[in-house]
């Protein structure tokens, strides 16, 4: 299994390298990027740590790397500014991923790559992605809201003394502003999270802002996201590689569940060696089927506005 990682020189993309590494599962991490220097460096510093990690391959390069690659993914961009929505990005972003779009179409790709989005907007960017490239929609995955629900969890978790690998909660929709956490279905080891002991609606009330900021504290405190982030794209592409068809809040195109289509969004996904396999349908609170259809409004108006599709 060979990842390449387009961004690898910058920080996301070295933290999923460095992910990856610690992981050993991926045989190949092939890190692209247009500063030679930086990817060539960041390359180097994972290959000393390579006797204590993996027996992986580690190279640093320009698009040819993509051709062989089982996944290709994304992470070159430019960054959030503080006070800029995920949405207001897309004008930086869209010329951007375009030309990363065509290079990889000029180099050359597997018919069975996946190519997984990180780059932002990820759901904005994961439908141009689904839209150029010759690849089977199903192929086609975008990070989506793994990093918001890890966030949620993880933070949940802290806020009531649990293991975080015990909280379940998930967020749907859109990776920015209208994300929609789900707290009809959760828990914590399996029991009602709103029976759960010290938890409040003001104690969710007040995890579920949190998370909401958190990509714009982070940026703010230093720079940008990287260990989180890093550890939700590993995860994904673990999933893939071992063929685990485990159930993420990957964006990927809607053919109609919970009312959504021709918009790429997160909804719980079975992931395996075939990308995004299928999607999952549960019964919602009605006032989160609605934040869910407002999510998937907000992400194809701006489809239409950008991309004119
Ligand atoms: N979906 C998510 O959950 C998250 C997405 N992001 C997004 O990831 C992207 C990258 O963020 P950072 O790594 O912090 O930025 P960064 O500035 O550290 O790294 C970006 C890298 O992309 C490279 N690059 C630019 N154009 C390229 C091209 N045409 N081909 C190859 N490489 C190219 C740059 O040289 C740089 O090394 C941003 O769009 C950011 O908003 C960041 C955090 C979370
Ligand atoms: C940058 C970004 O999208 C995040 O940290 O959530």
């Amino acid at each position: 299994m060979k990842v390449s990682i387009i961004g690898g020189g910058g920080l996301v993309g070295s933290c999923a390298a460095s992910a990856l590494q610690y992981g050993g599962i991926v045989k190949e991490i092939a890190l692209v990027d247009v500063n030679q220097d930086l990817v060539e460096g960041q390359a180097l510093d994972l290959l000393h740590g390579a006797s204590l990690t993996s027996d992986q391959k580690i190279v640093a390069g320009g698009p040819e790397l993509s051709q062989d690659a089982d996944i290709i993914c994304i992470t070159a961009g430019l960054r959030r500014k503080p006070d800029e929505s995920r949405l207001d990005l897309i004008n930086r972003n869209v010329a951007l991923f375009s030309n990363i779009l065509s290079d990889l179409k000029s180099a050359g790709y597997k018919k069975e790559a996946k190519v997984f989005v990180v780059s932002n907007p990820v759901d904005v960017l994961t439908y141009l992605a689904m839209k150029e490239l010759d690849l089977p929609p199903q192929q086609i995955i975008g990070l989506g809201t793994v990093l918001d629900t890890t966030r949620l969890r993880s933070m949940l978790a802290q806020r009531i003394a649990v293991p975080p690998s015990q909280v379940q909660v998930t967020i749907f929709g859109e990776h920015g502003d209208s994300m929609v956490p789900i707290w009809s279905n959760a828990q914590i080891a399996g029991l009602p999270l709103e029976k759960y002991p010290g938890v409040t609606s003001q104690l969710i009330g007040e995890v579920e802002k949190k998370t909401r900021g958190s990509g714009a504290e982070v940026i703010k405190k230093k720079g940008g996201a990287g260990f989180a982030v890093g550890a939700s794209i590993a995860d994904v592409i673990h999933t893939i590689a071992l063929d685990q068809e485990r159930i993420l809040p990957v964006s990927s195109l809607q053919n109609g569940a919970y009312g959504l289509s021709d918009v790429c969004i997160s909804v719980p996904t079975v992931v395996g060696i075939n990308g995004a396999q299928s999607h999952i349908e549960i019964e919602l609170w009605p006032k989160e089927q609605a934040a869910l259809q407002r999510s998937g409004q907000v992400l194809r108006e701006t489809i239409n506005k950008v991309l004119g599709t």
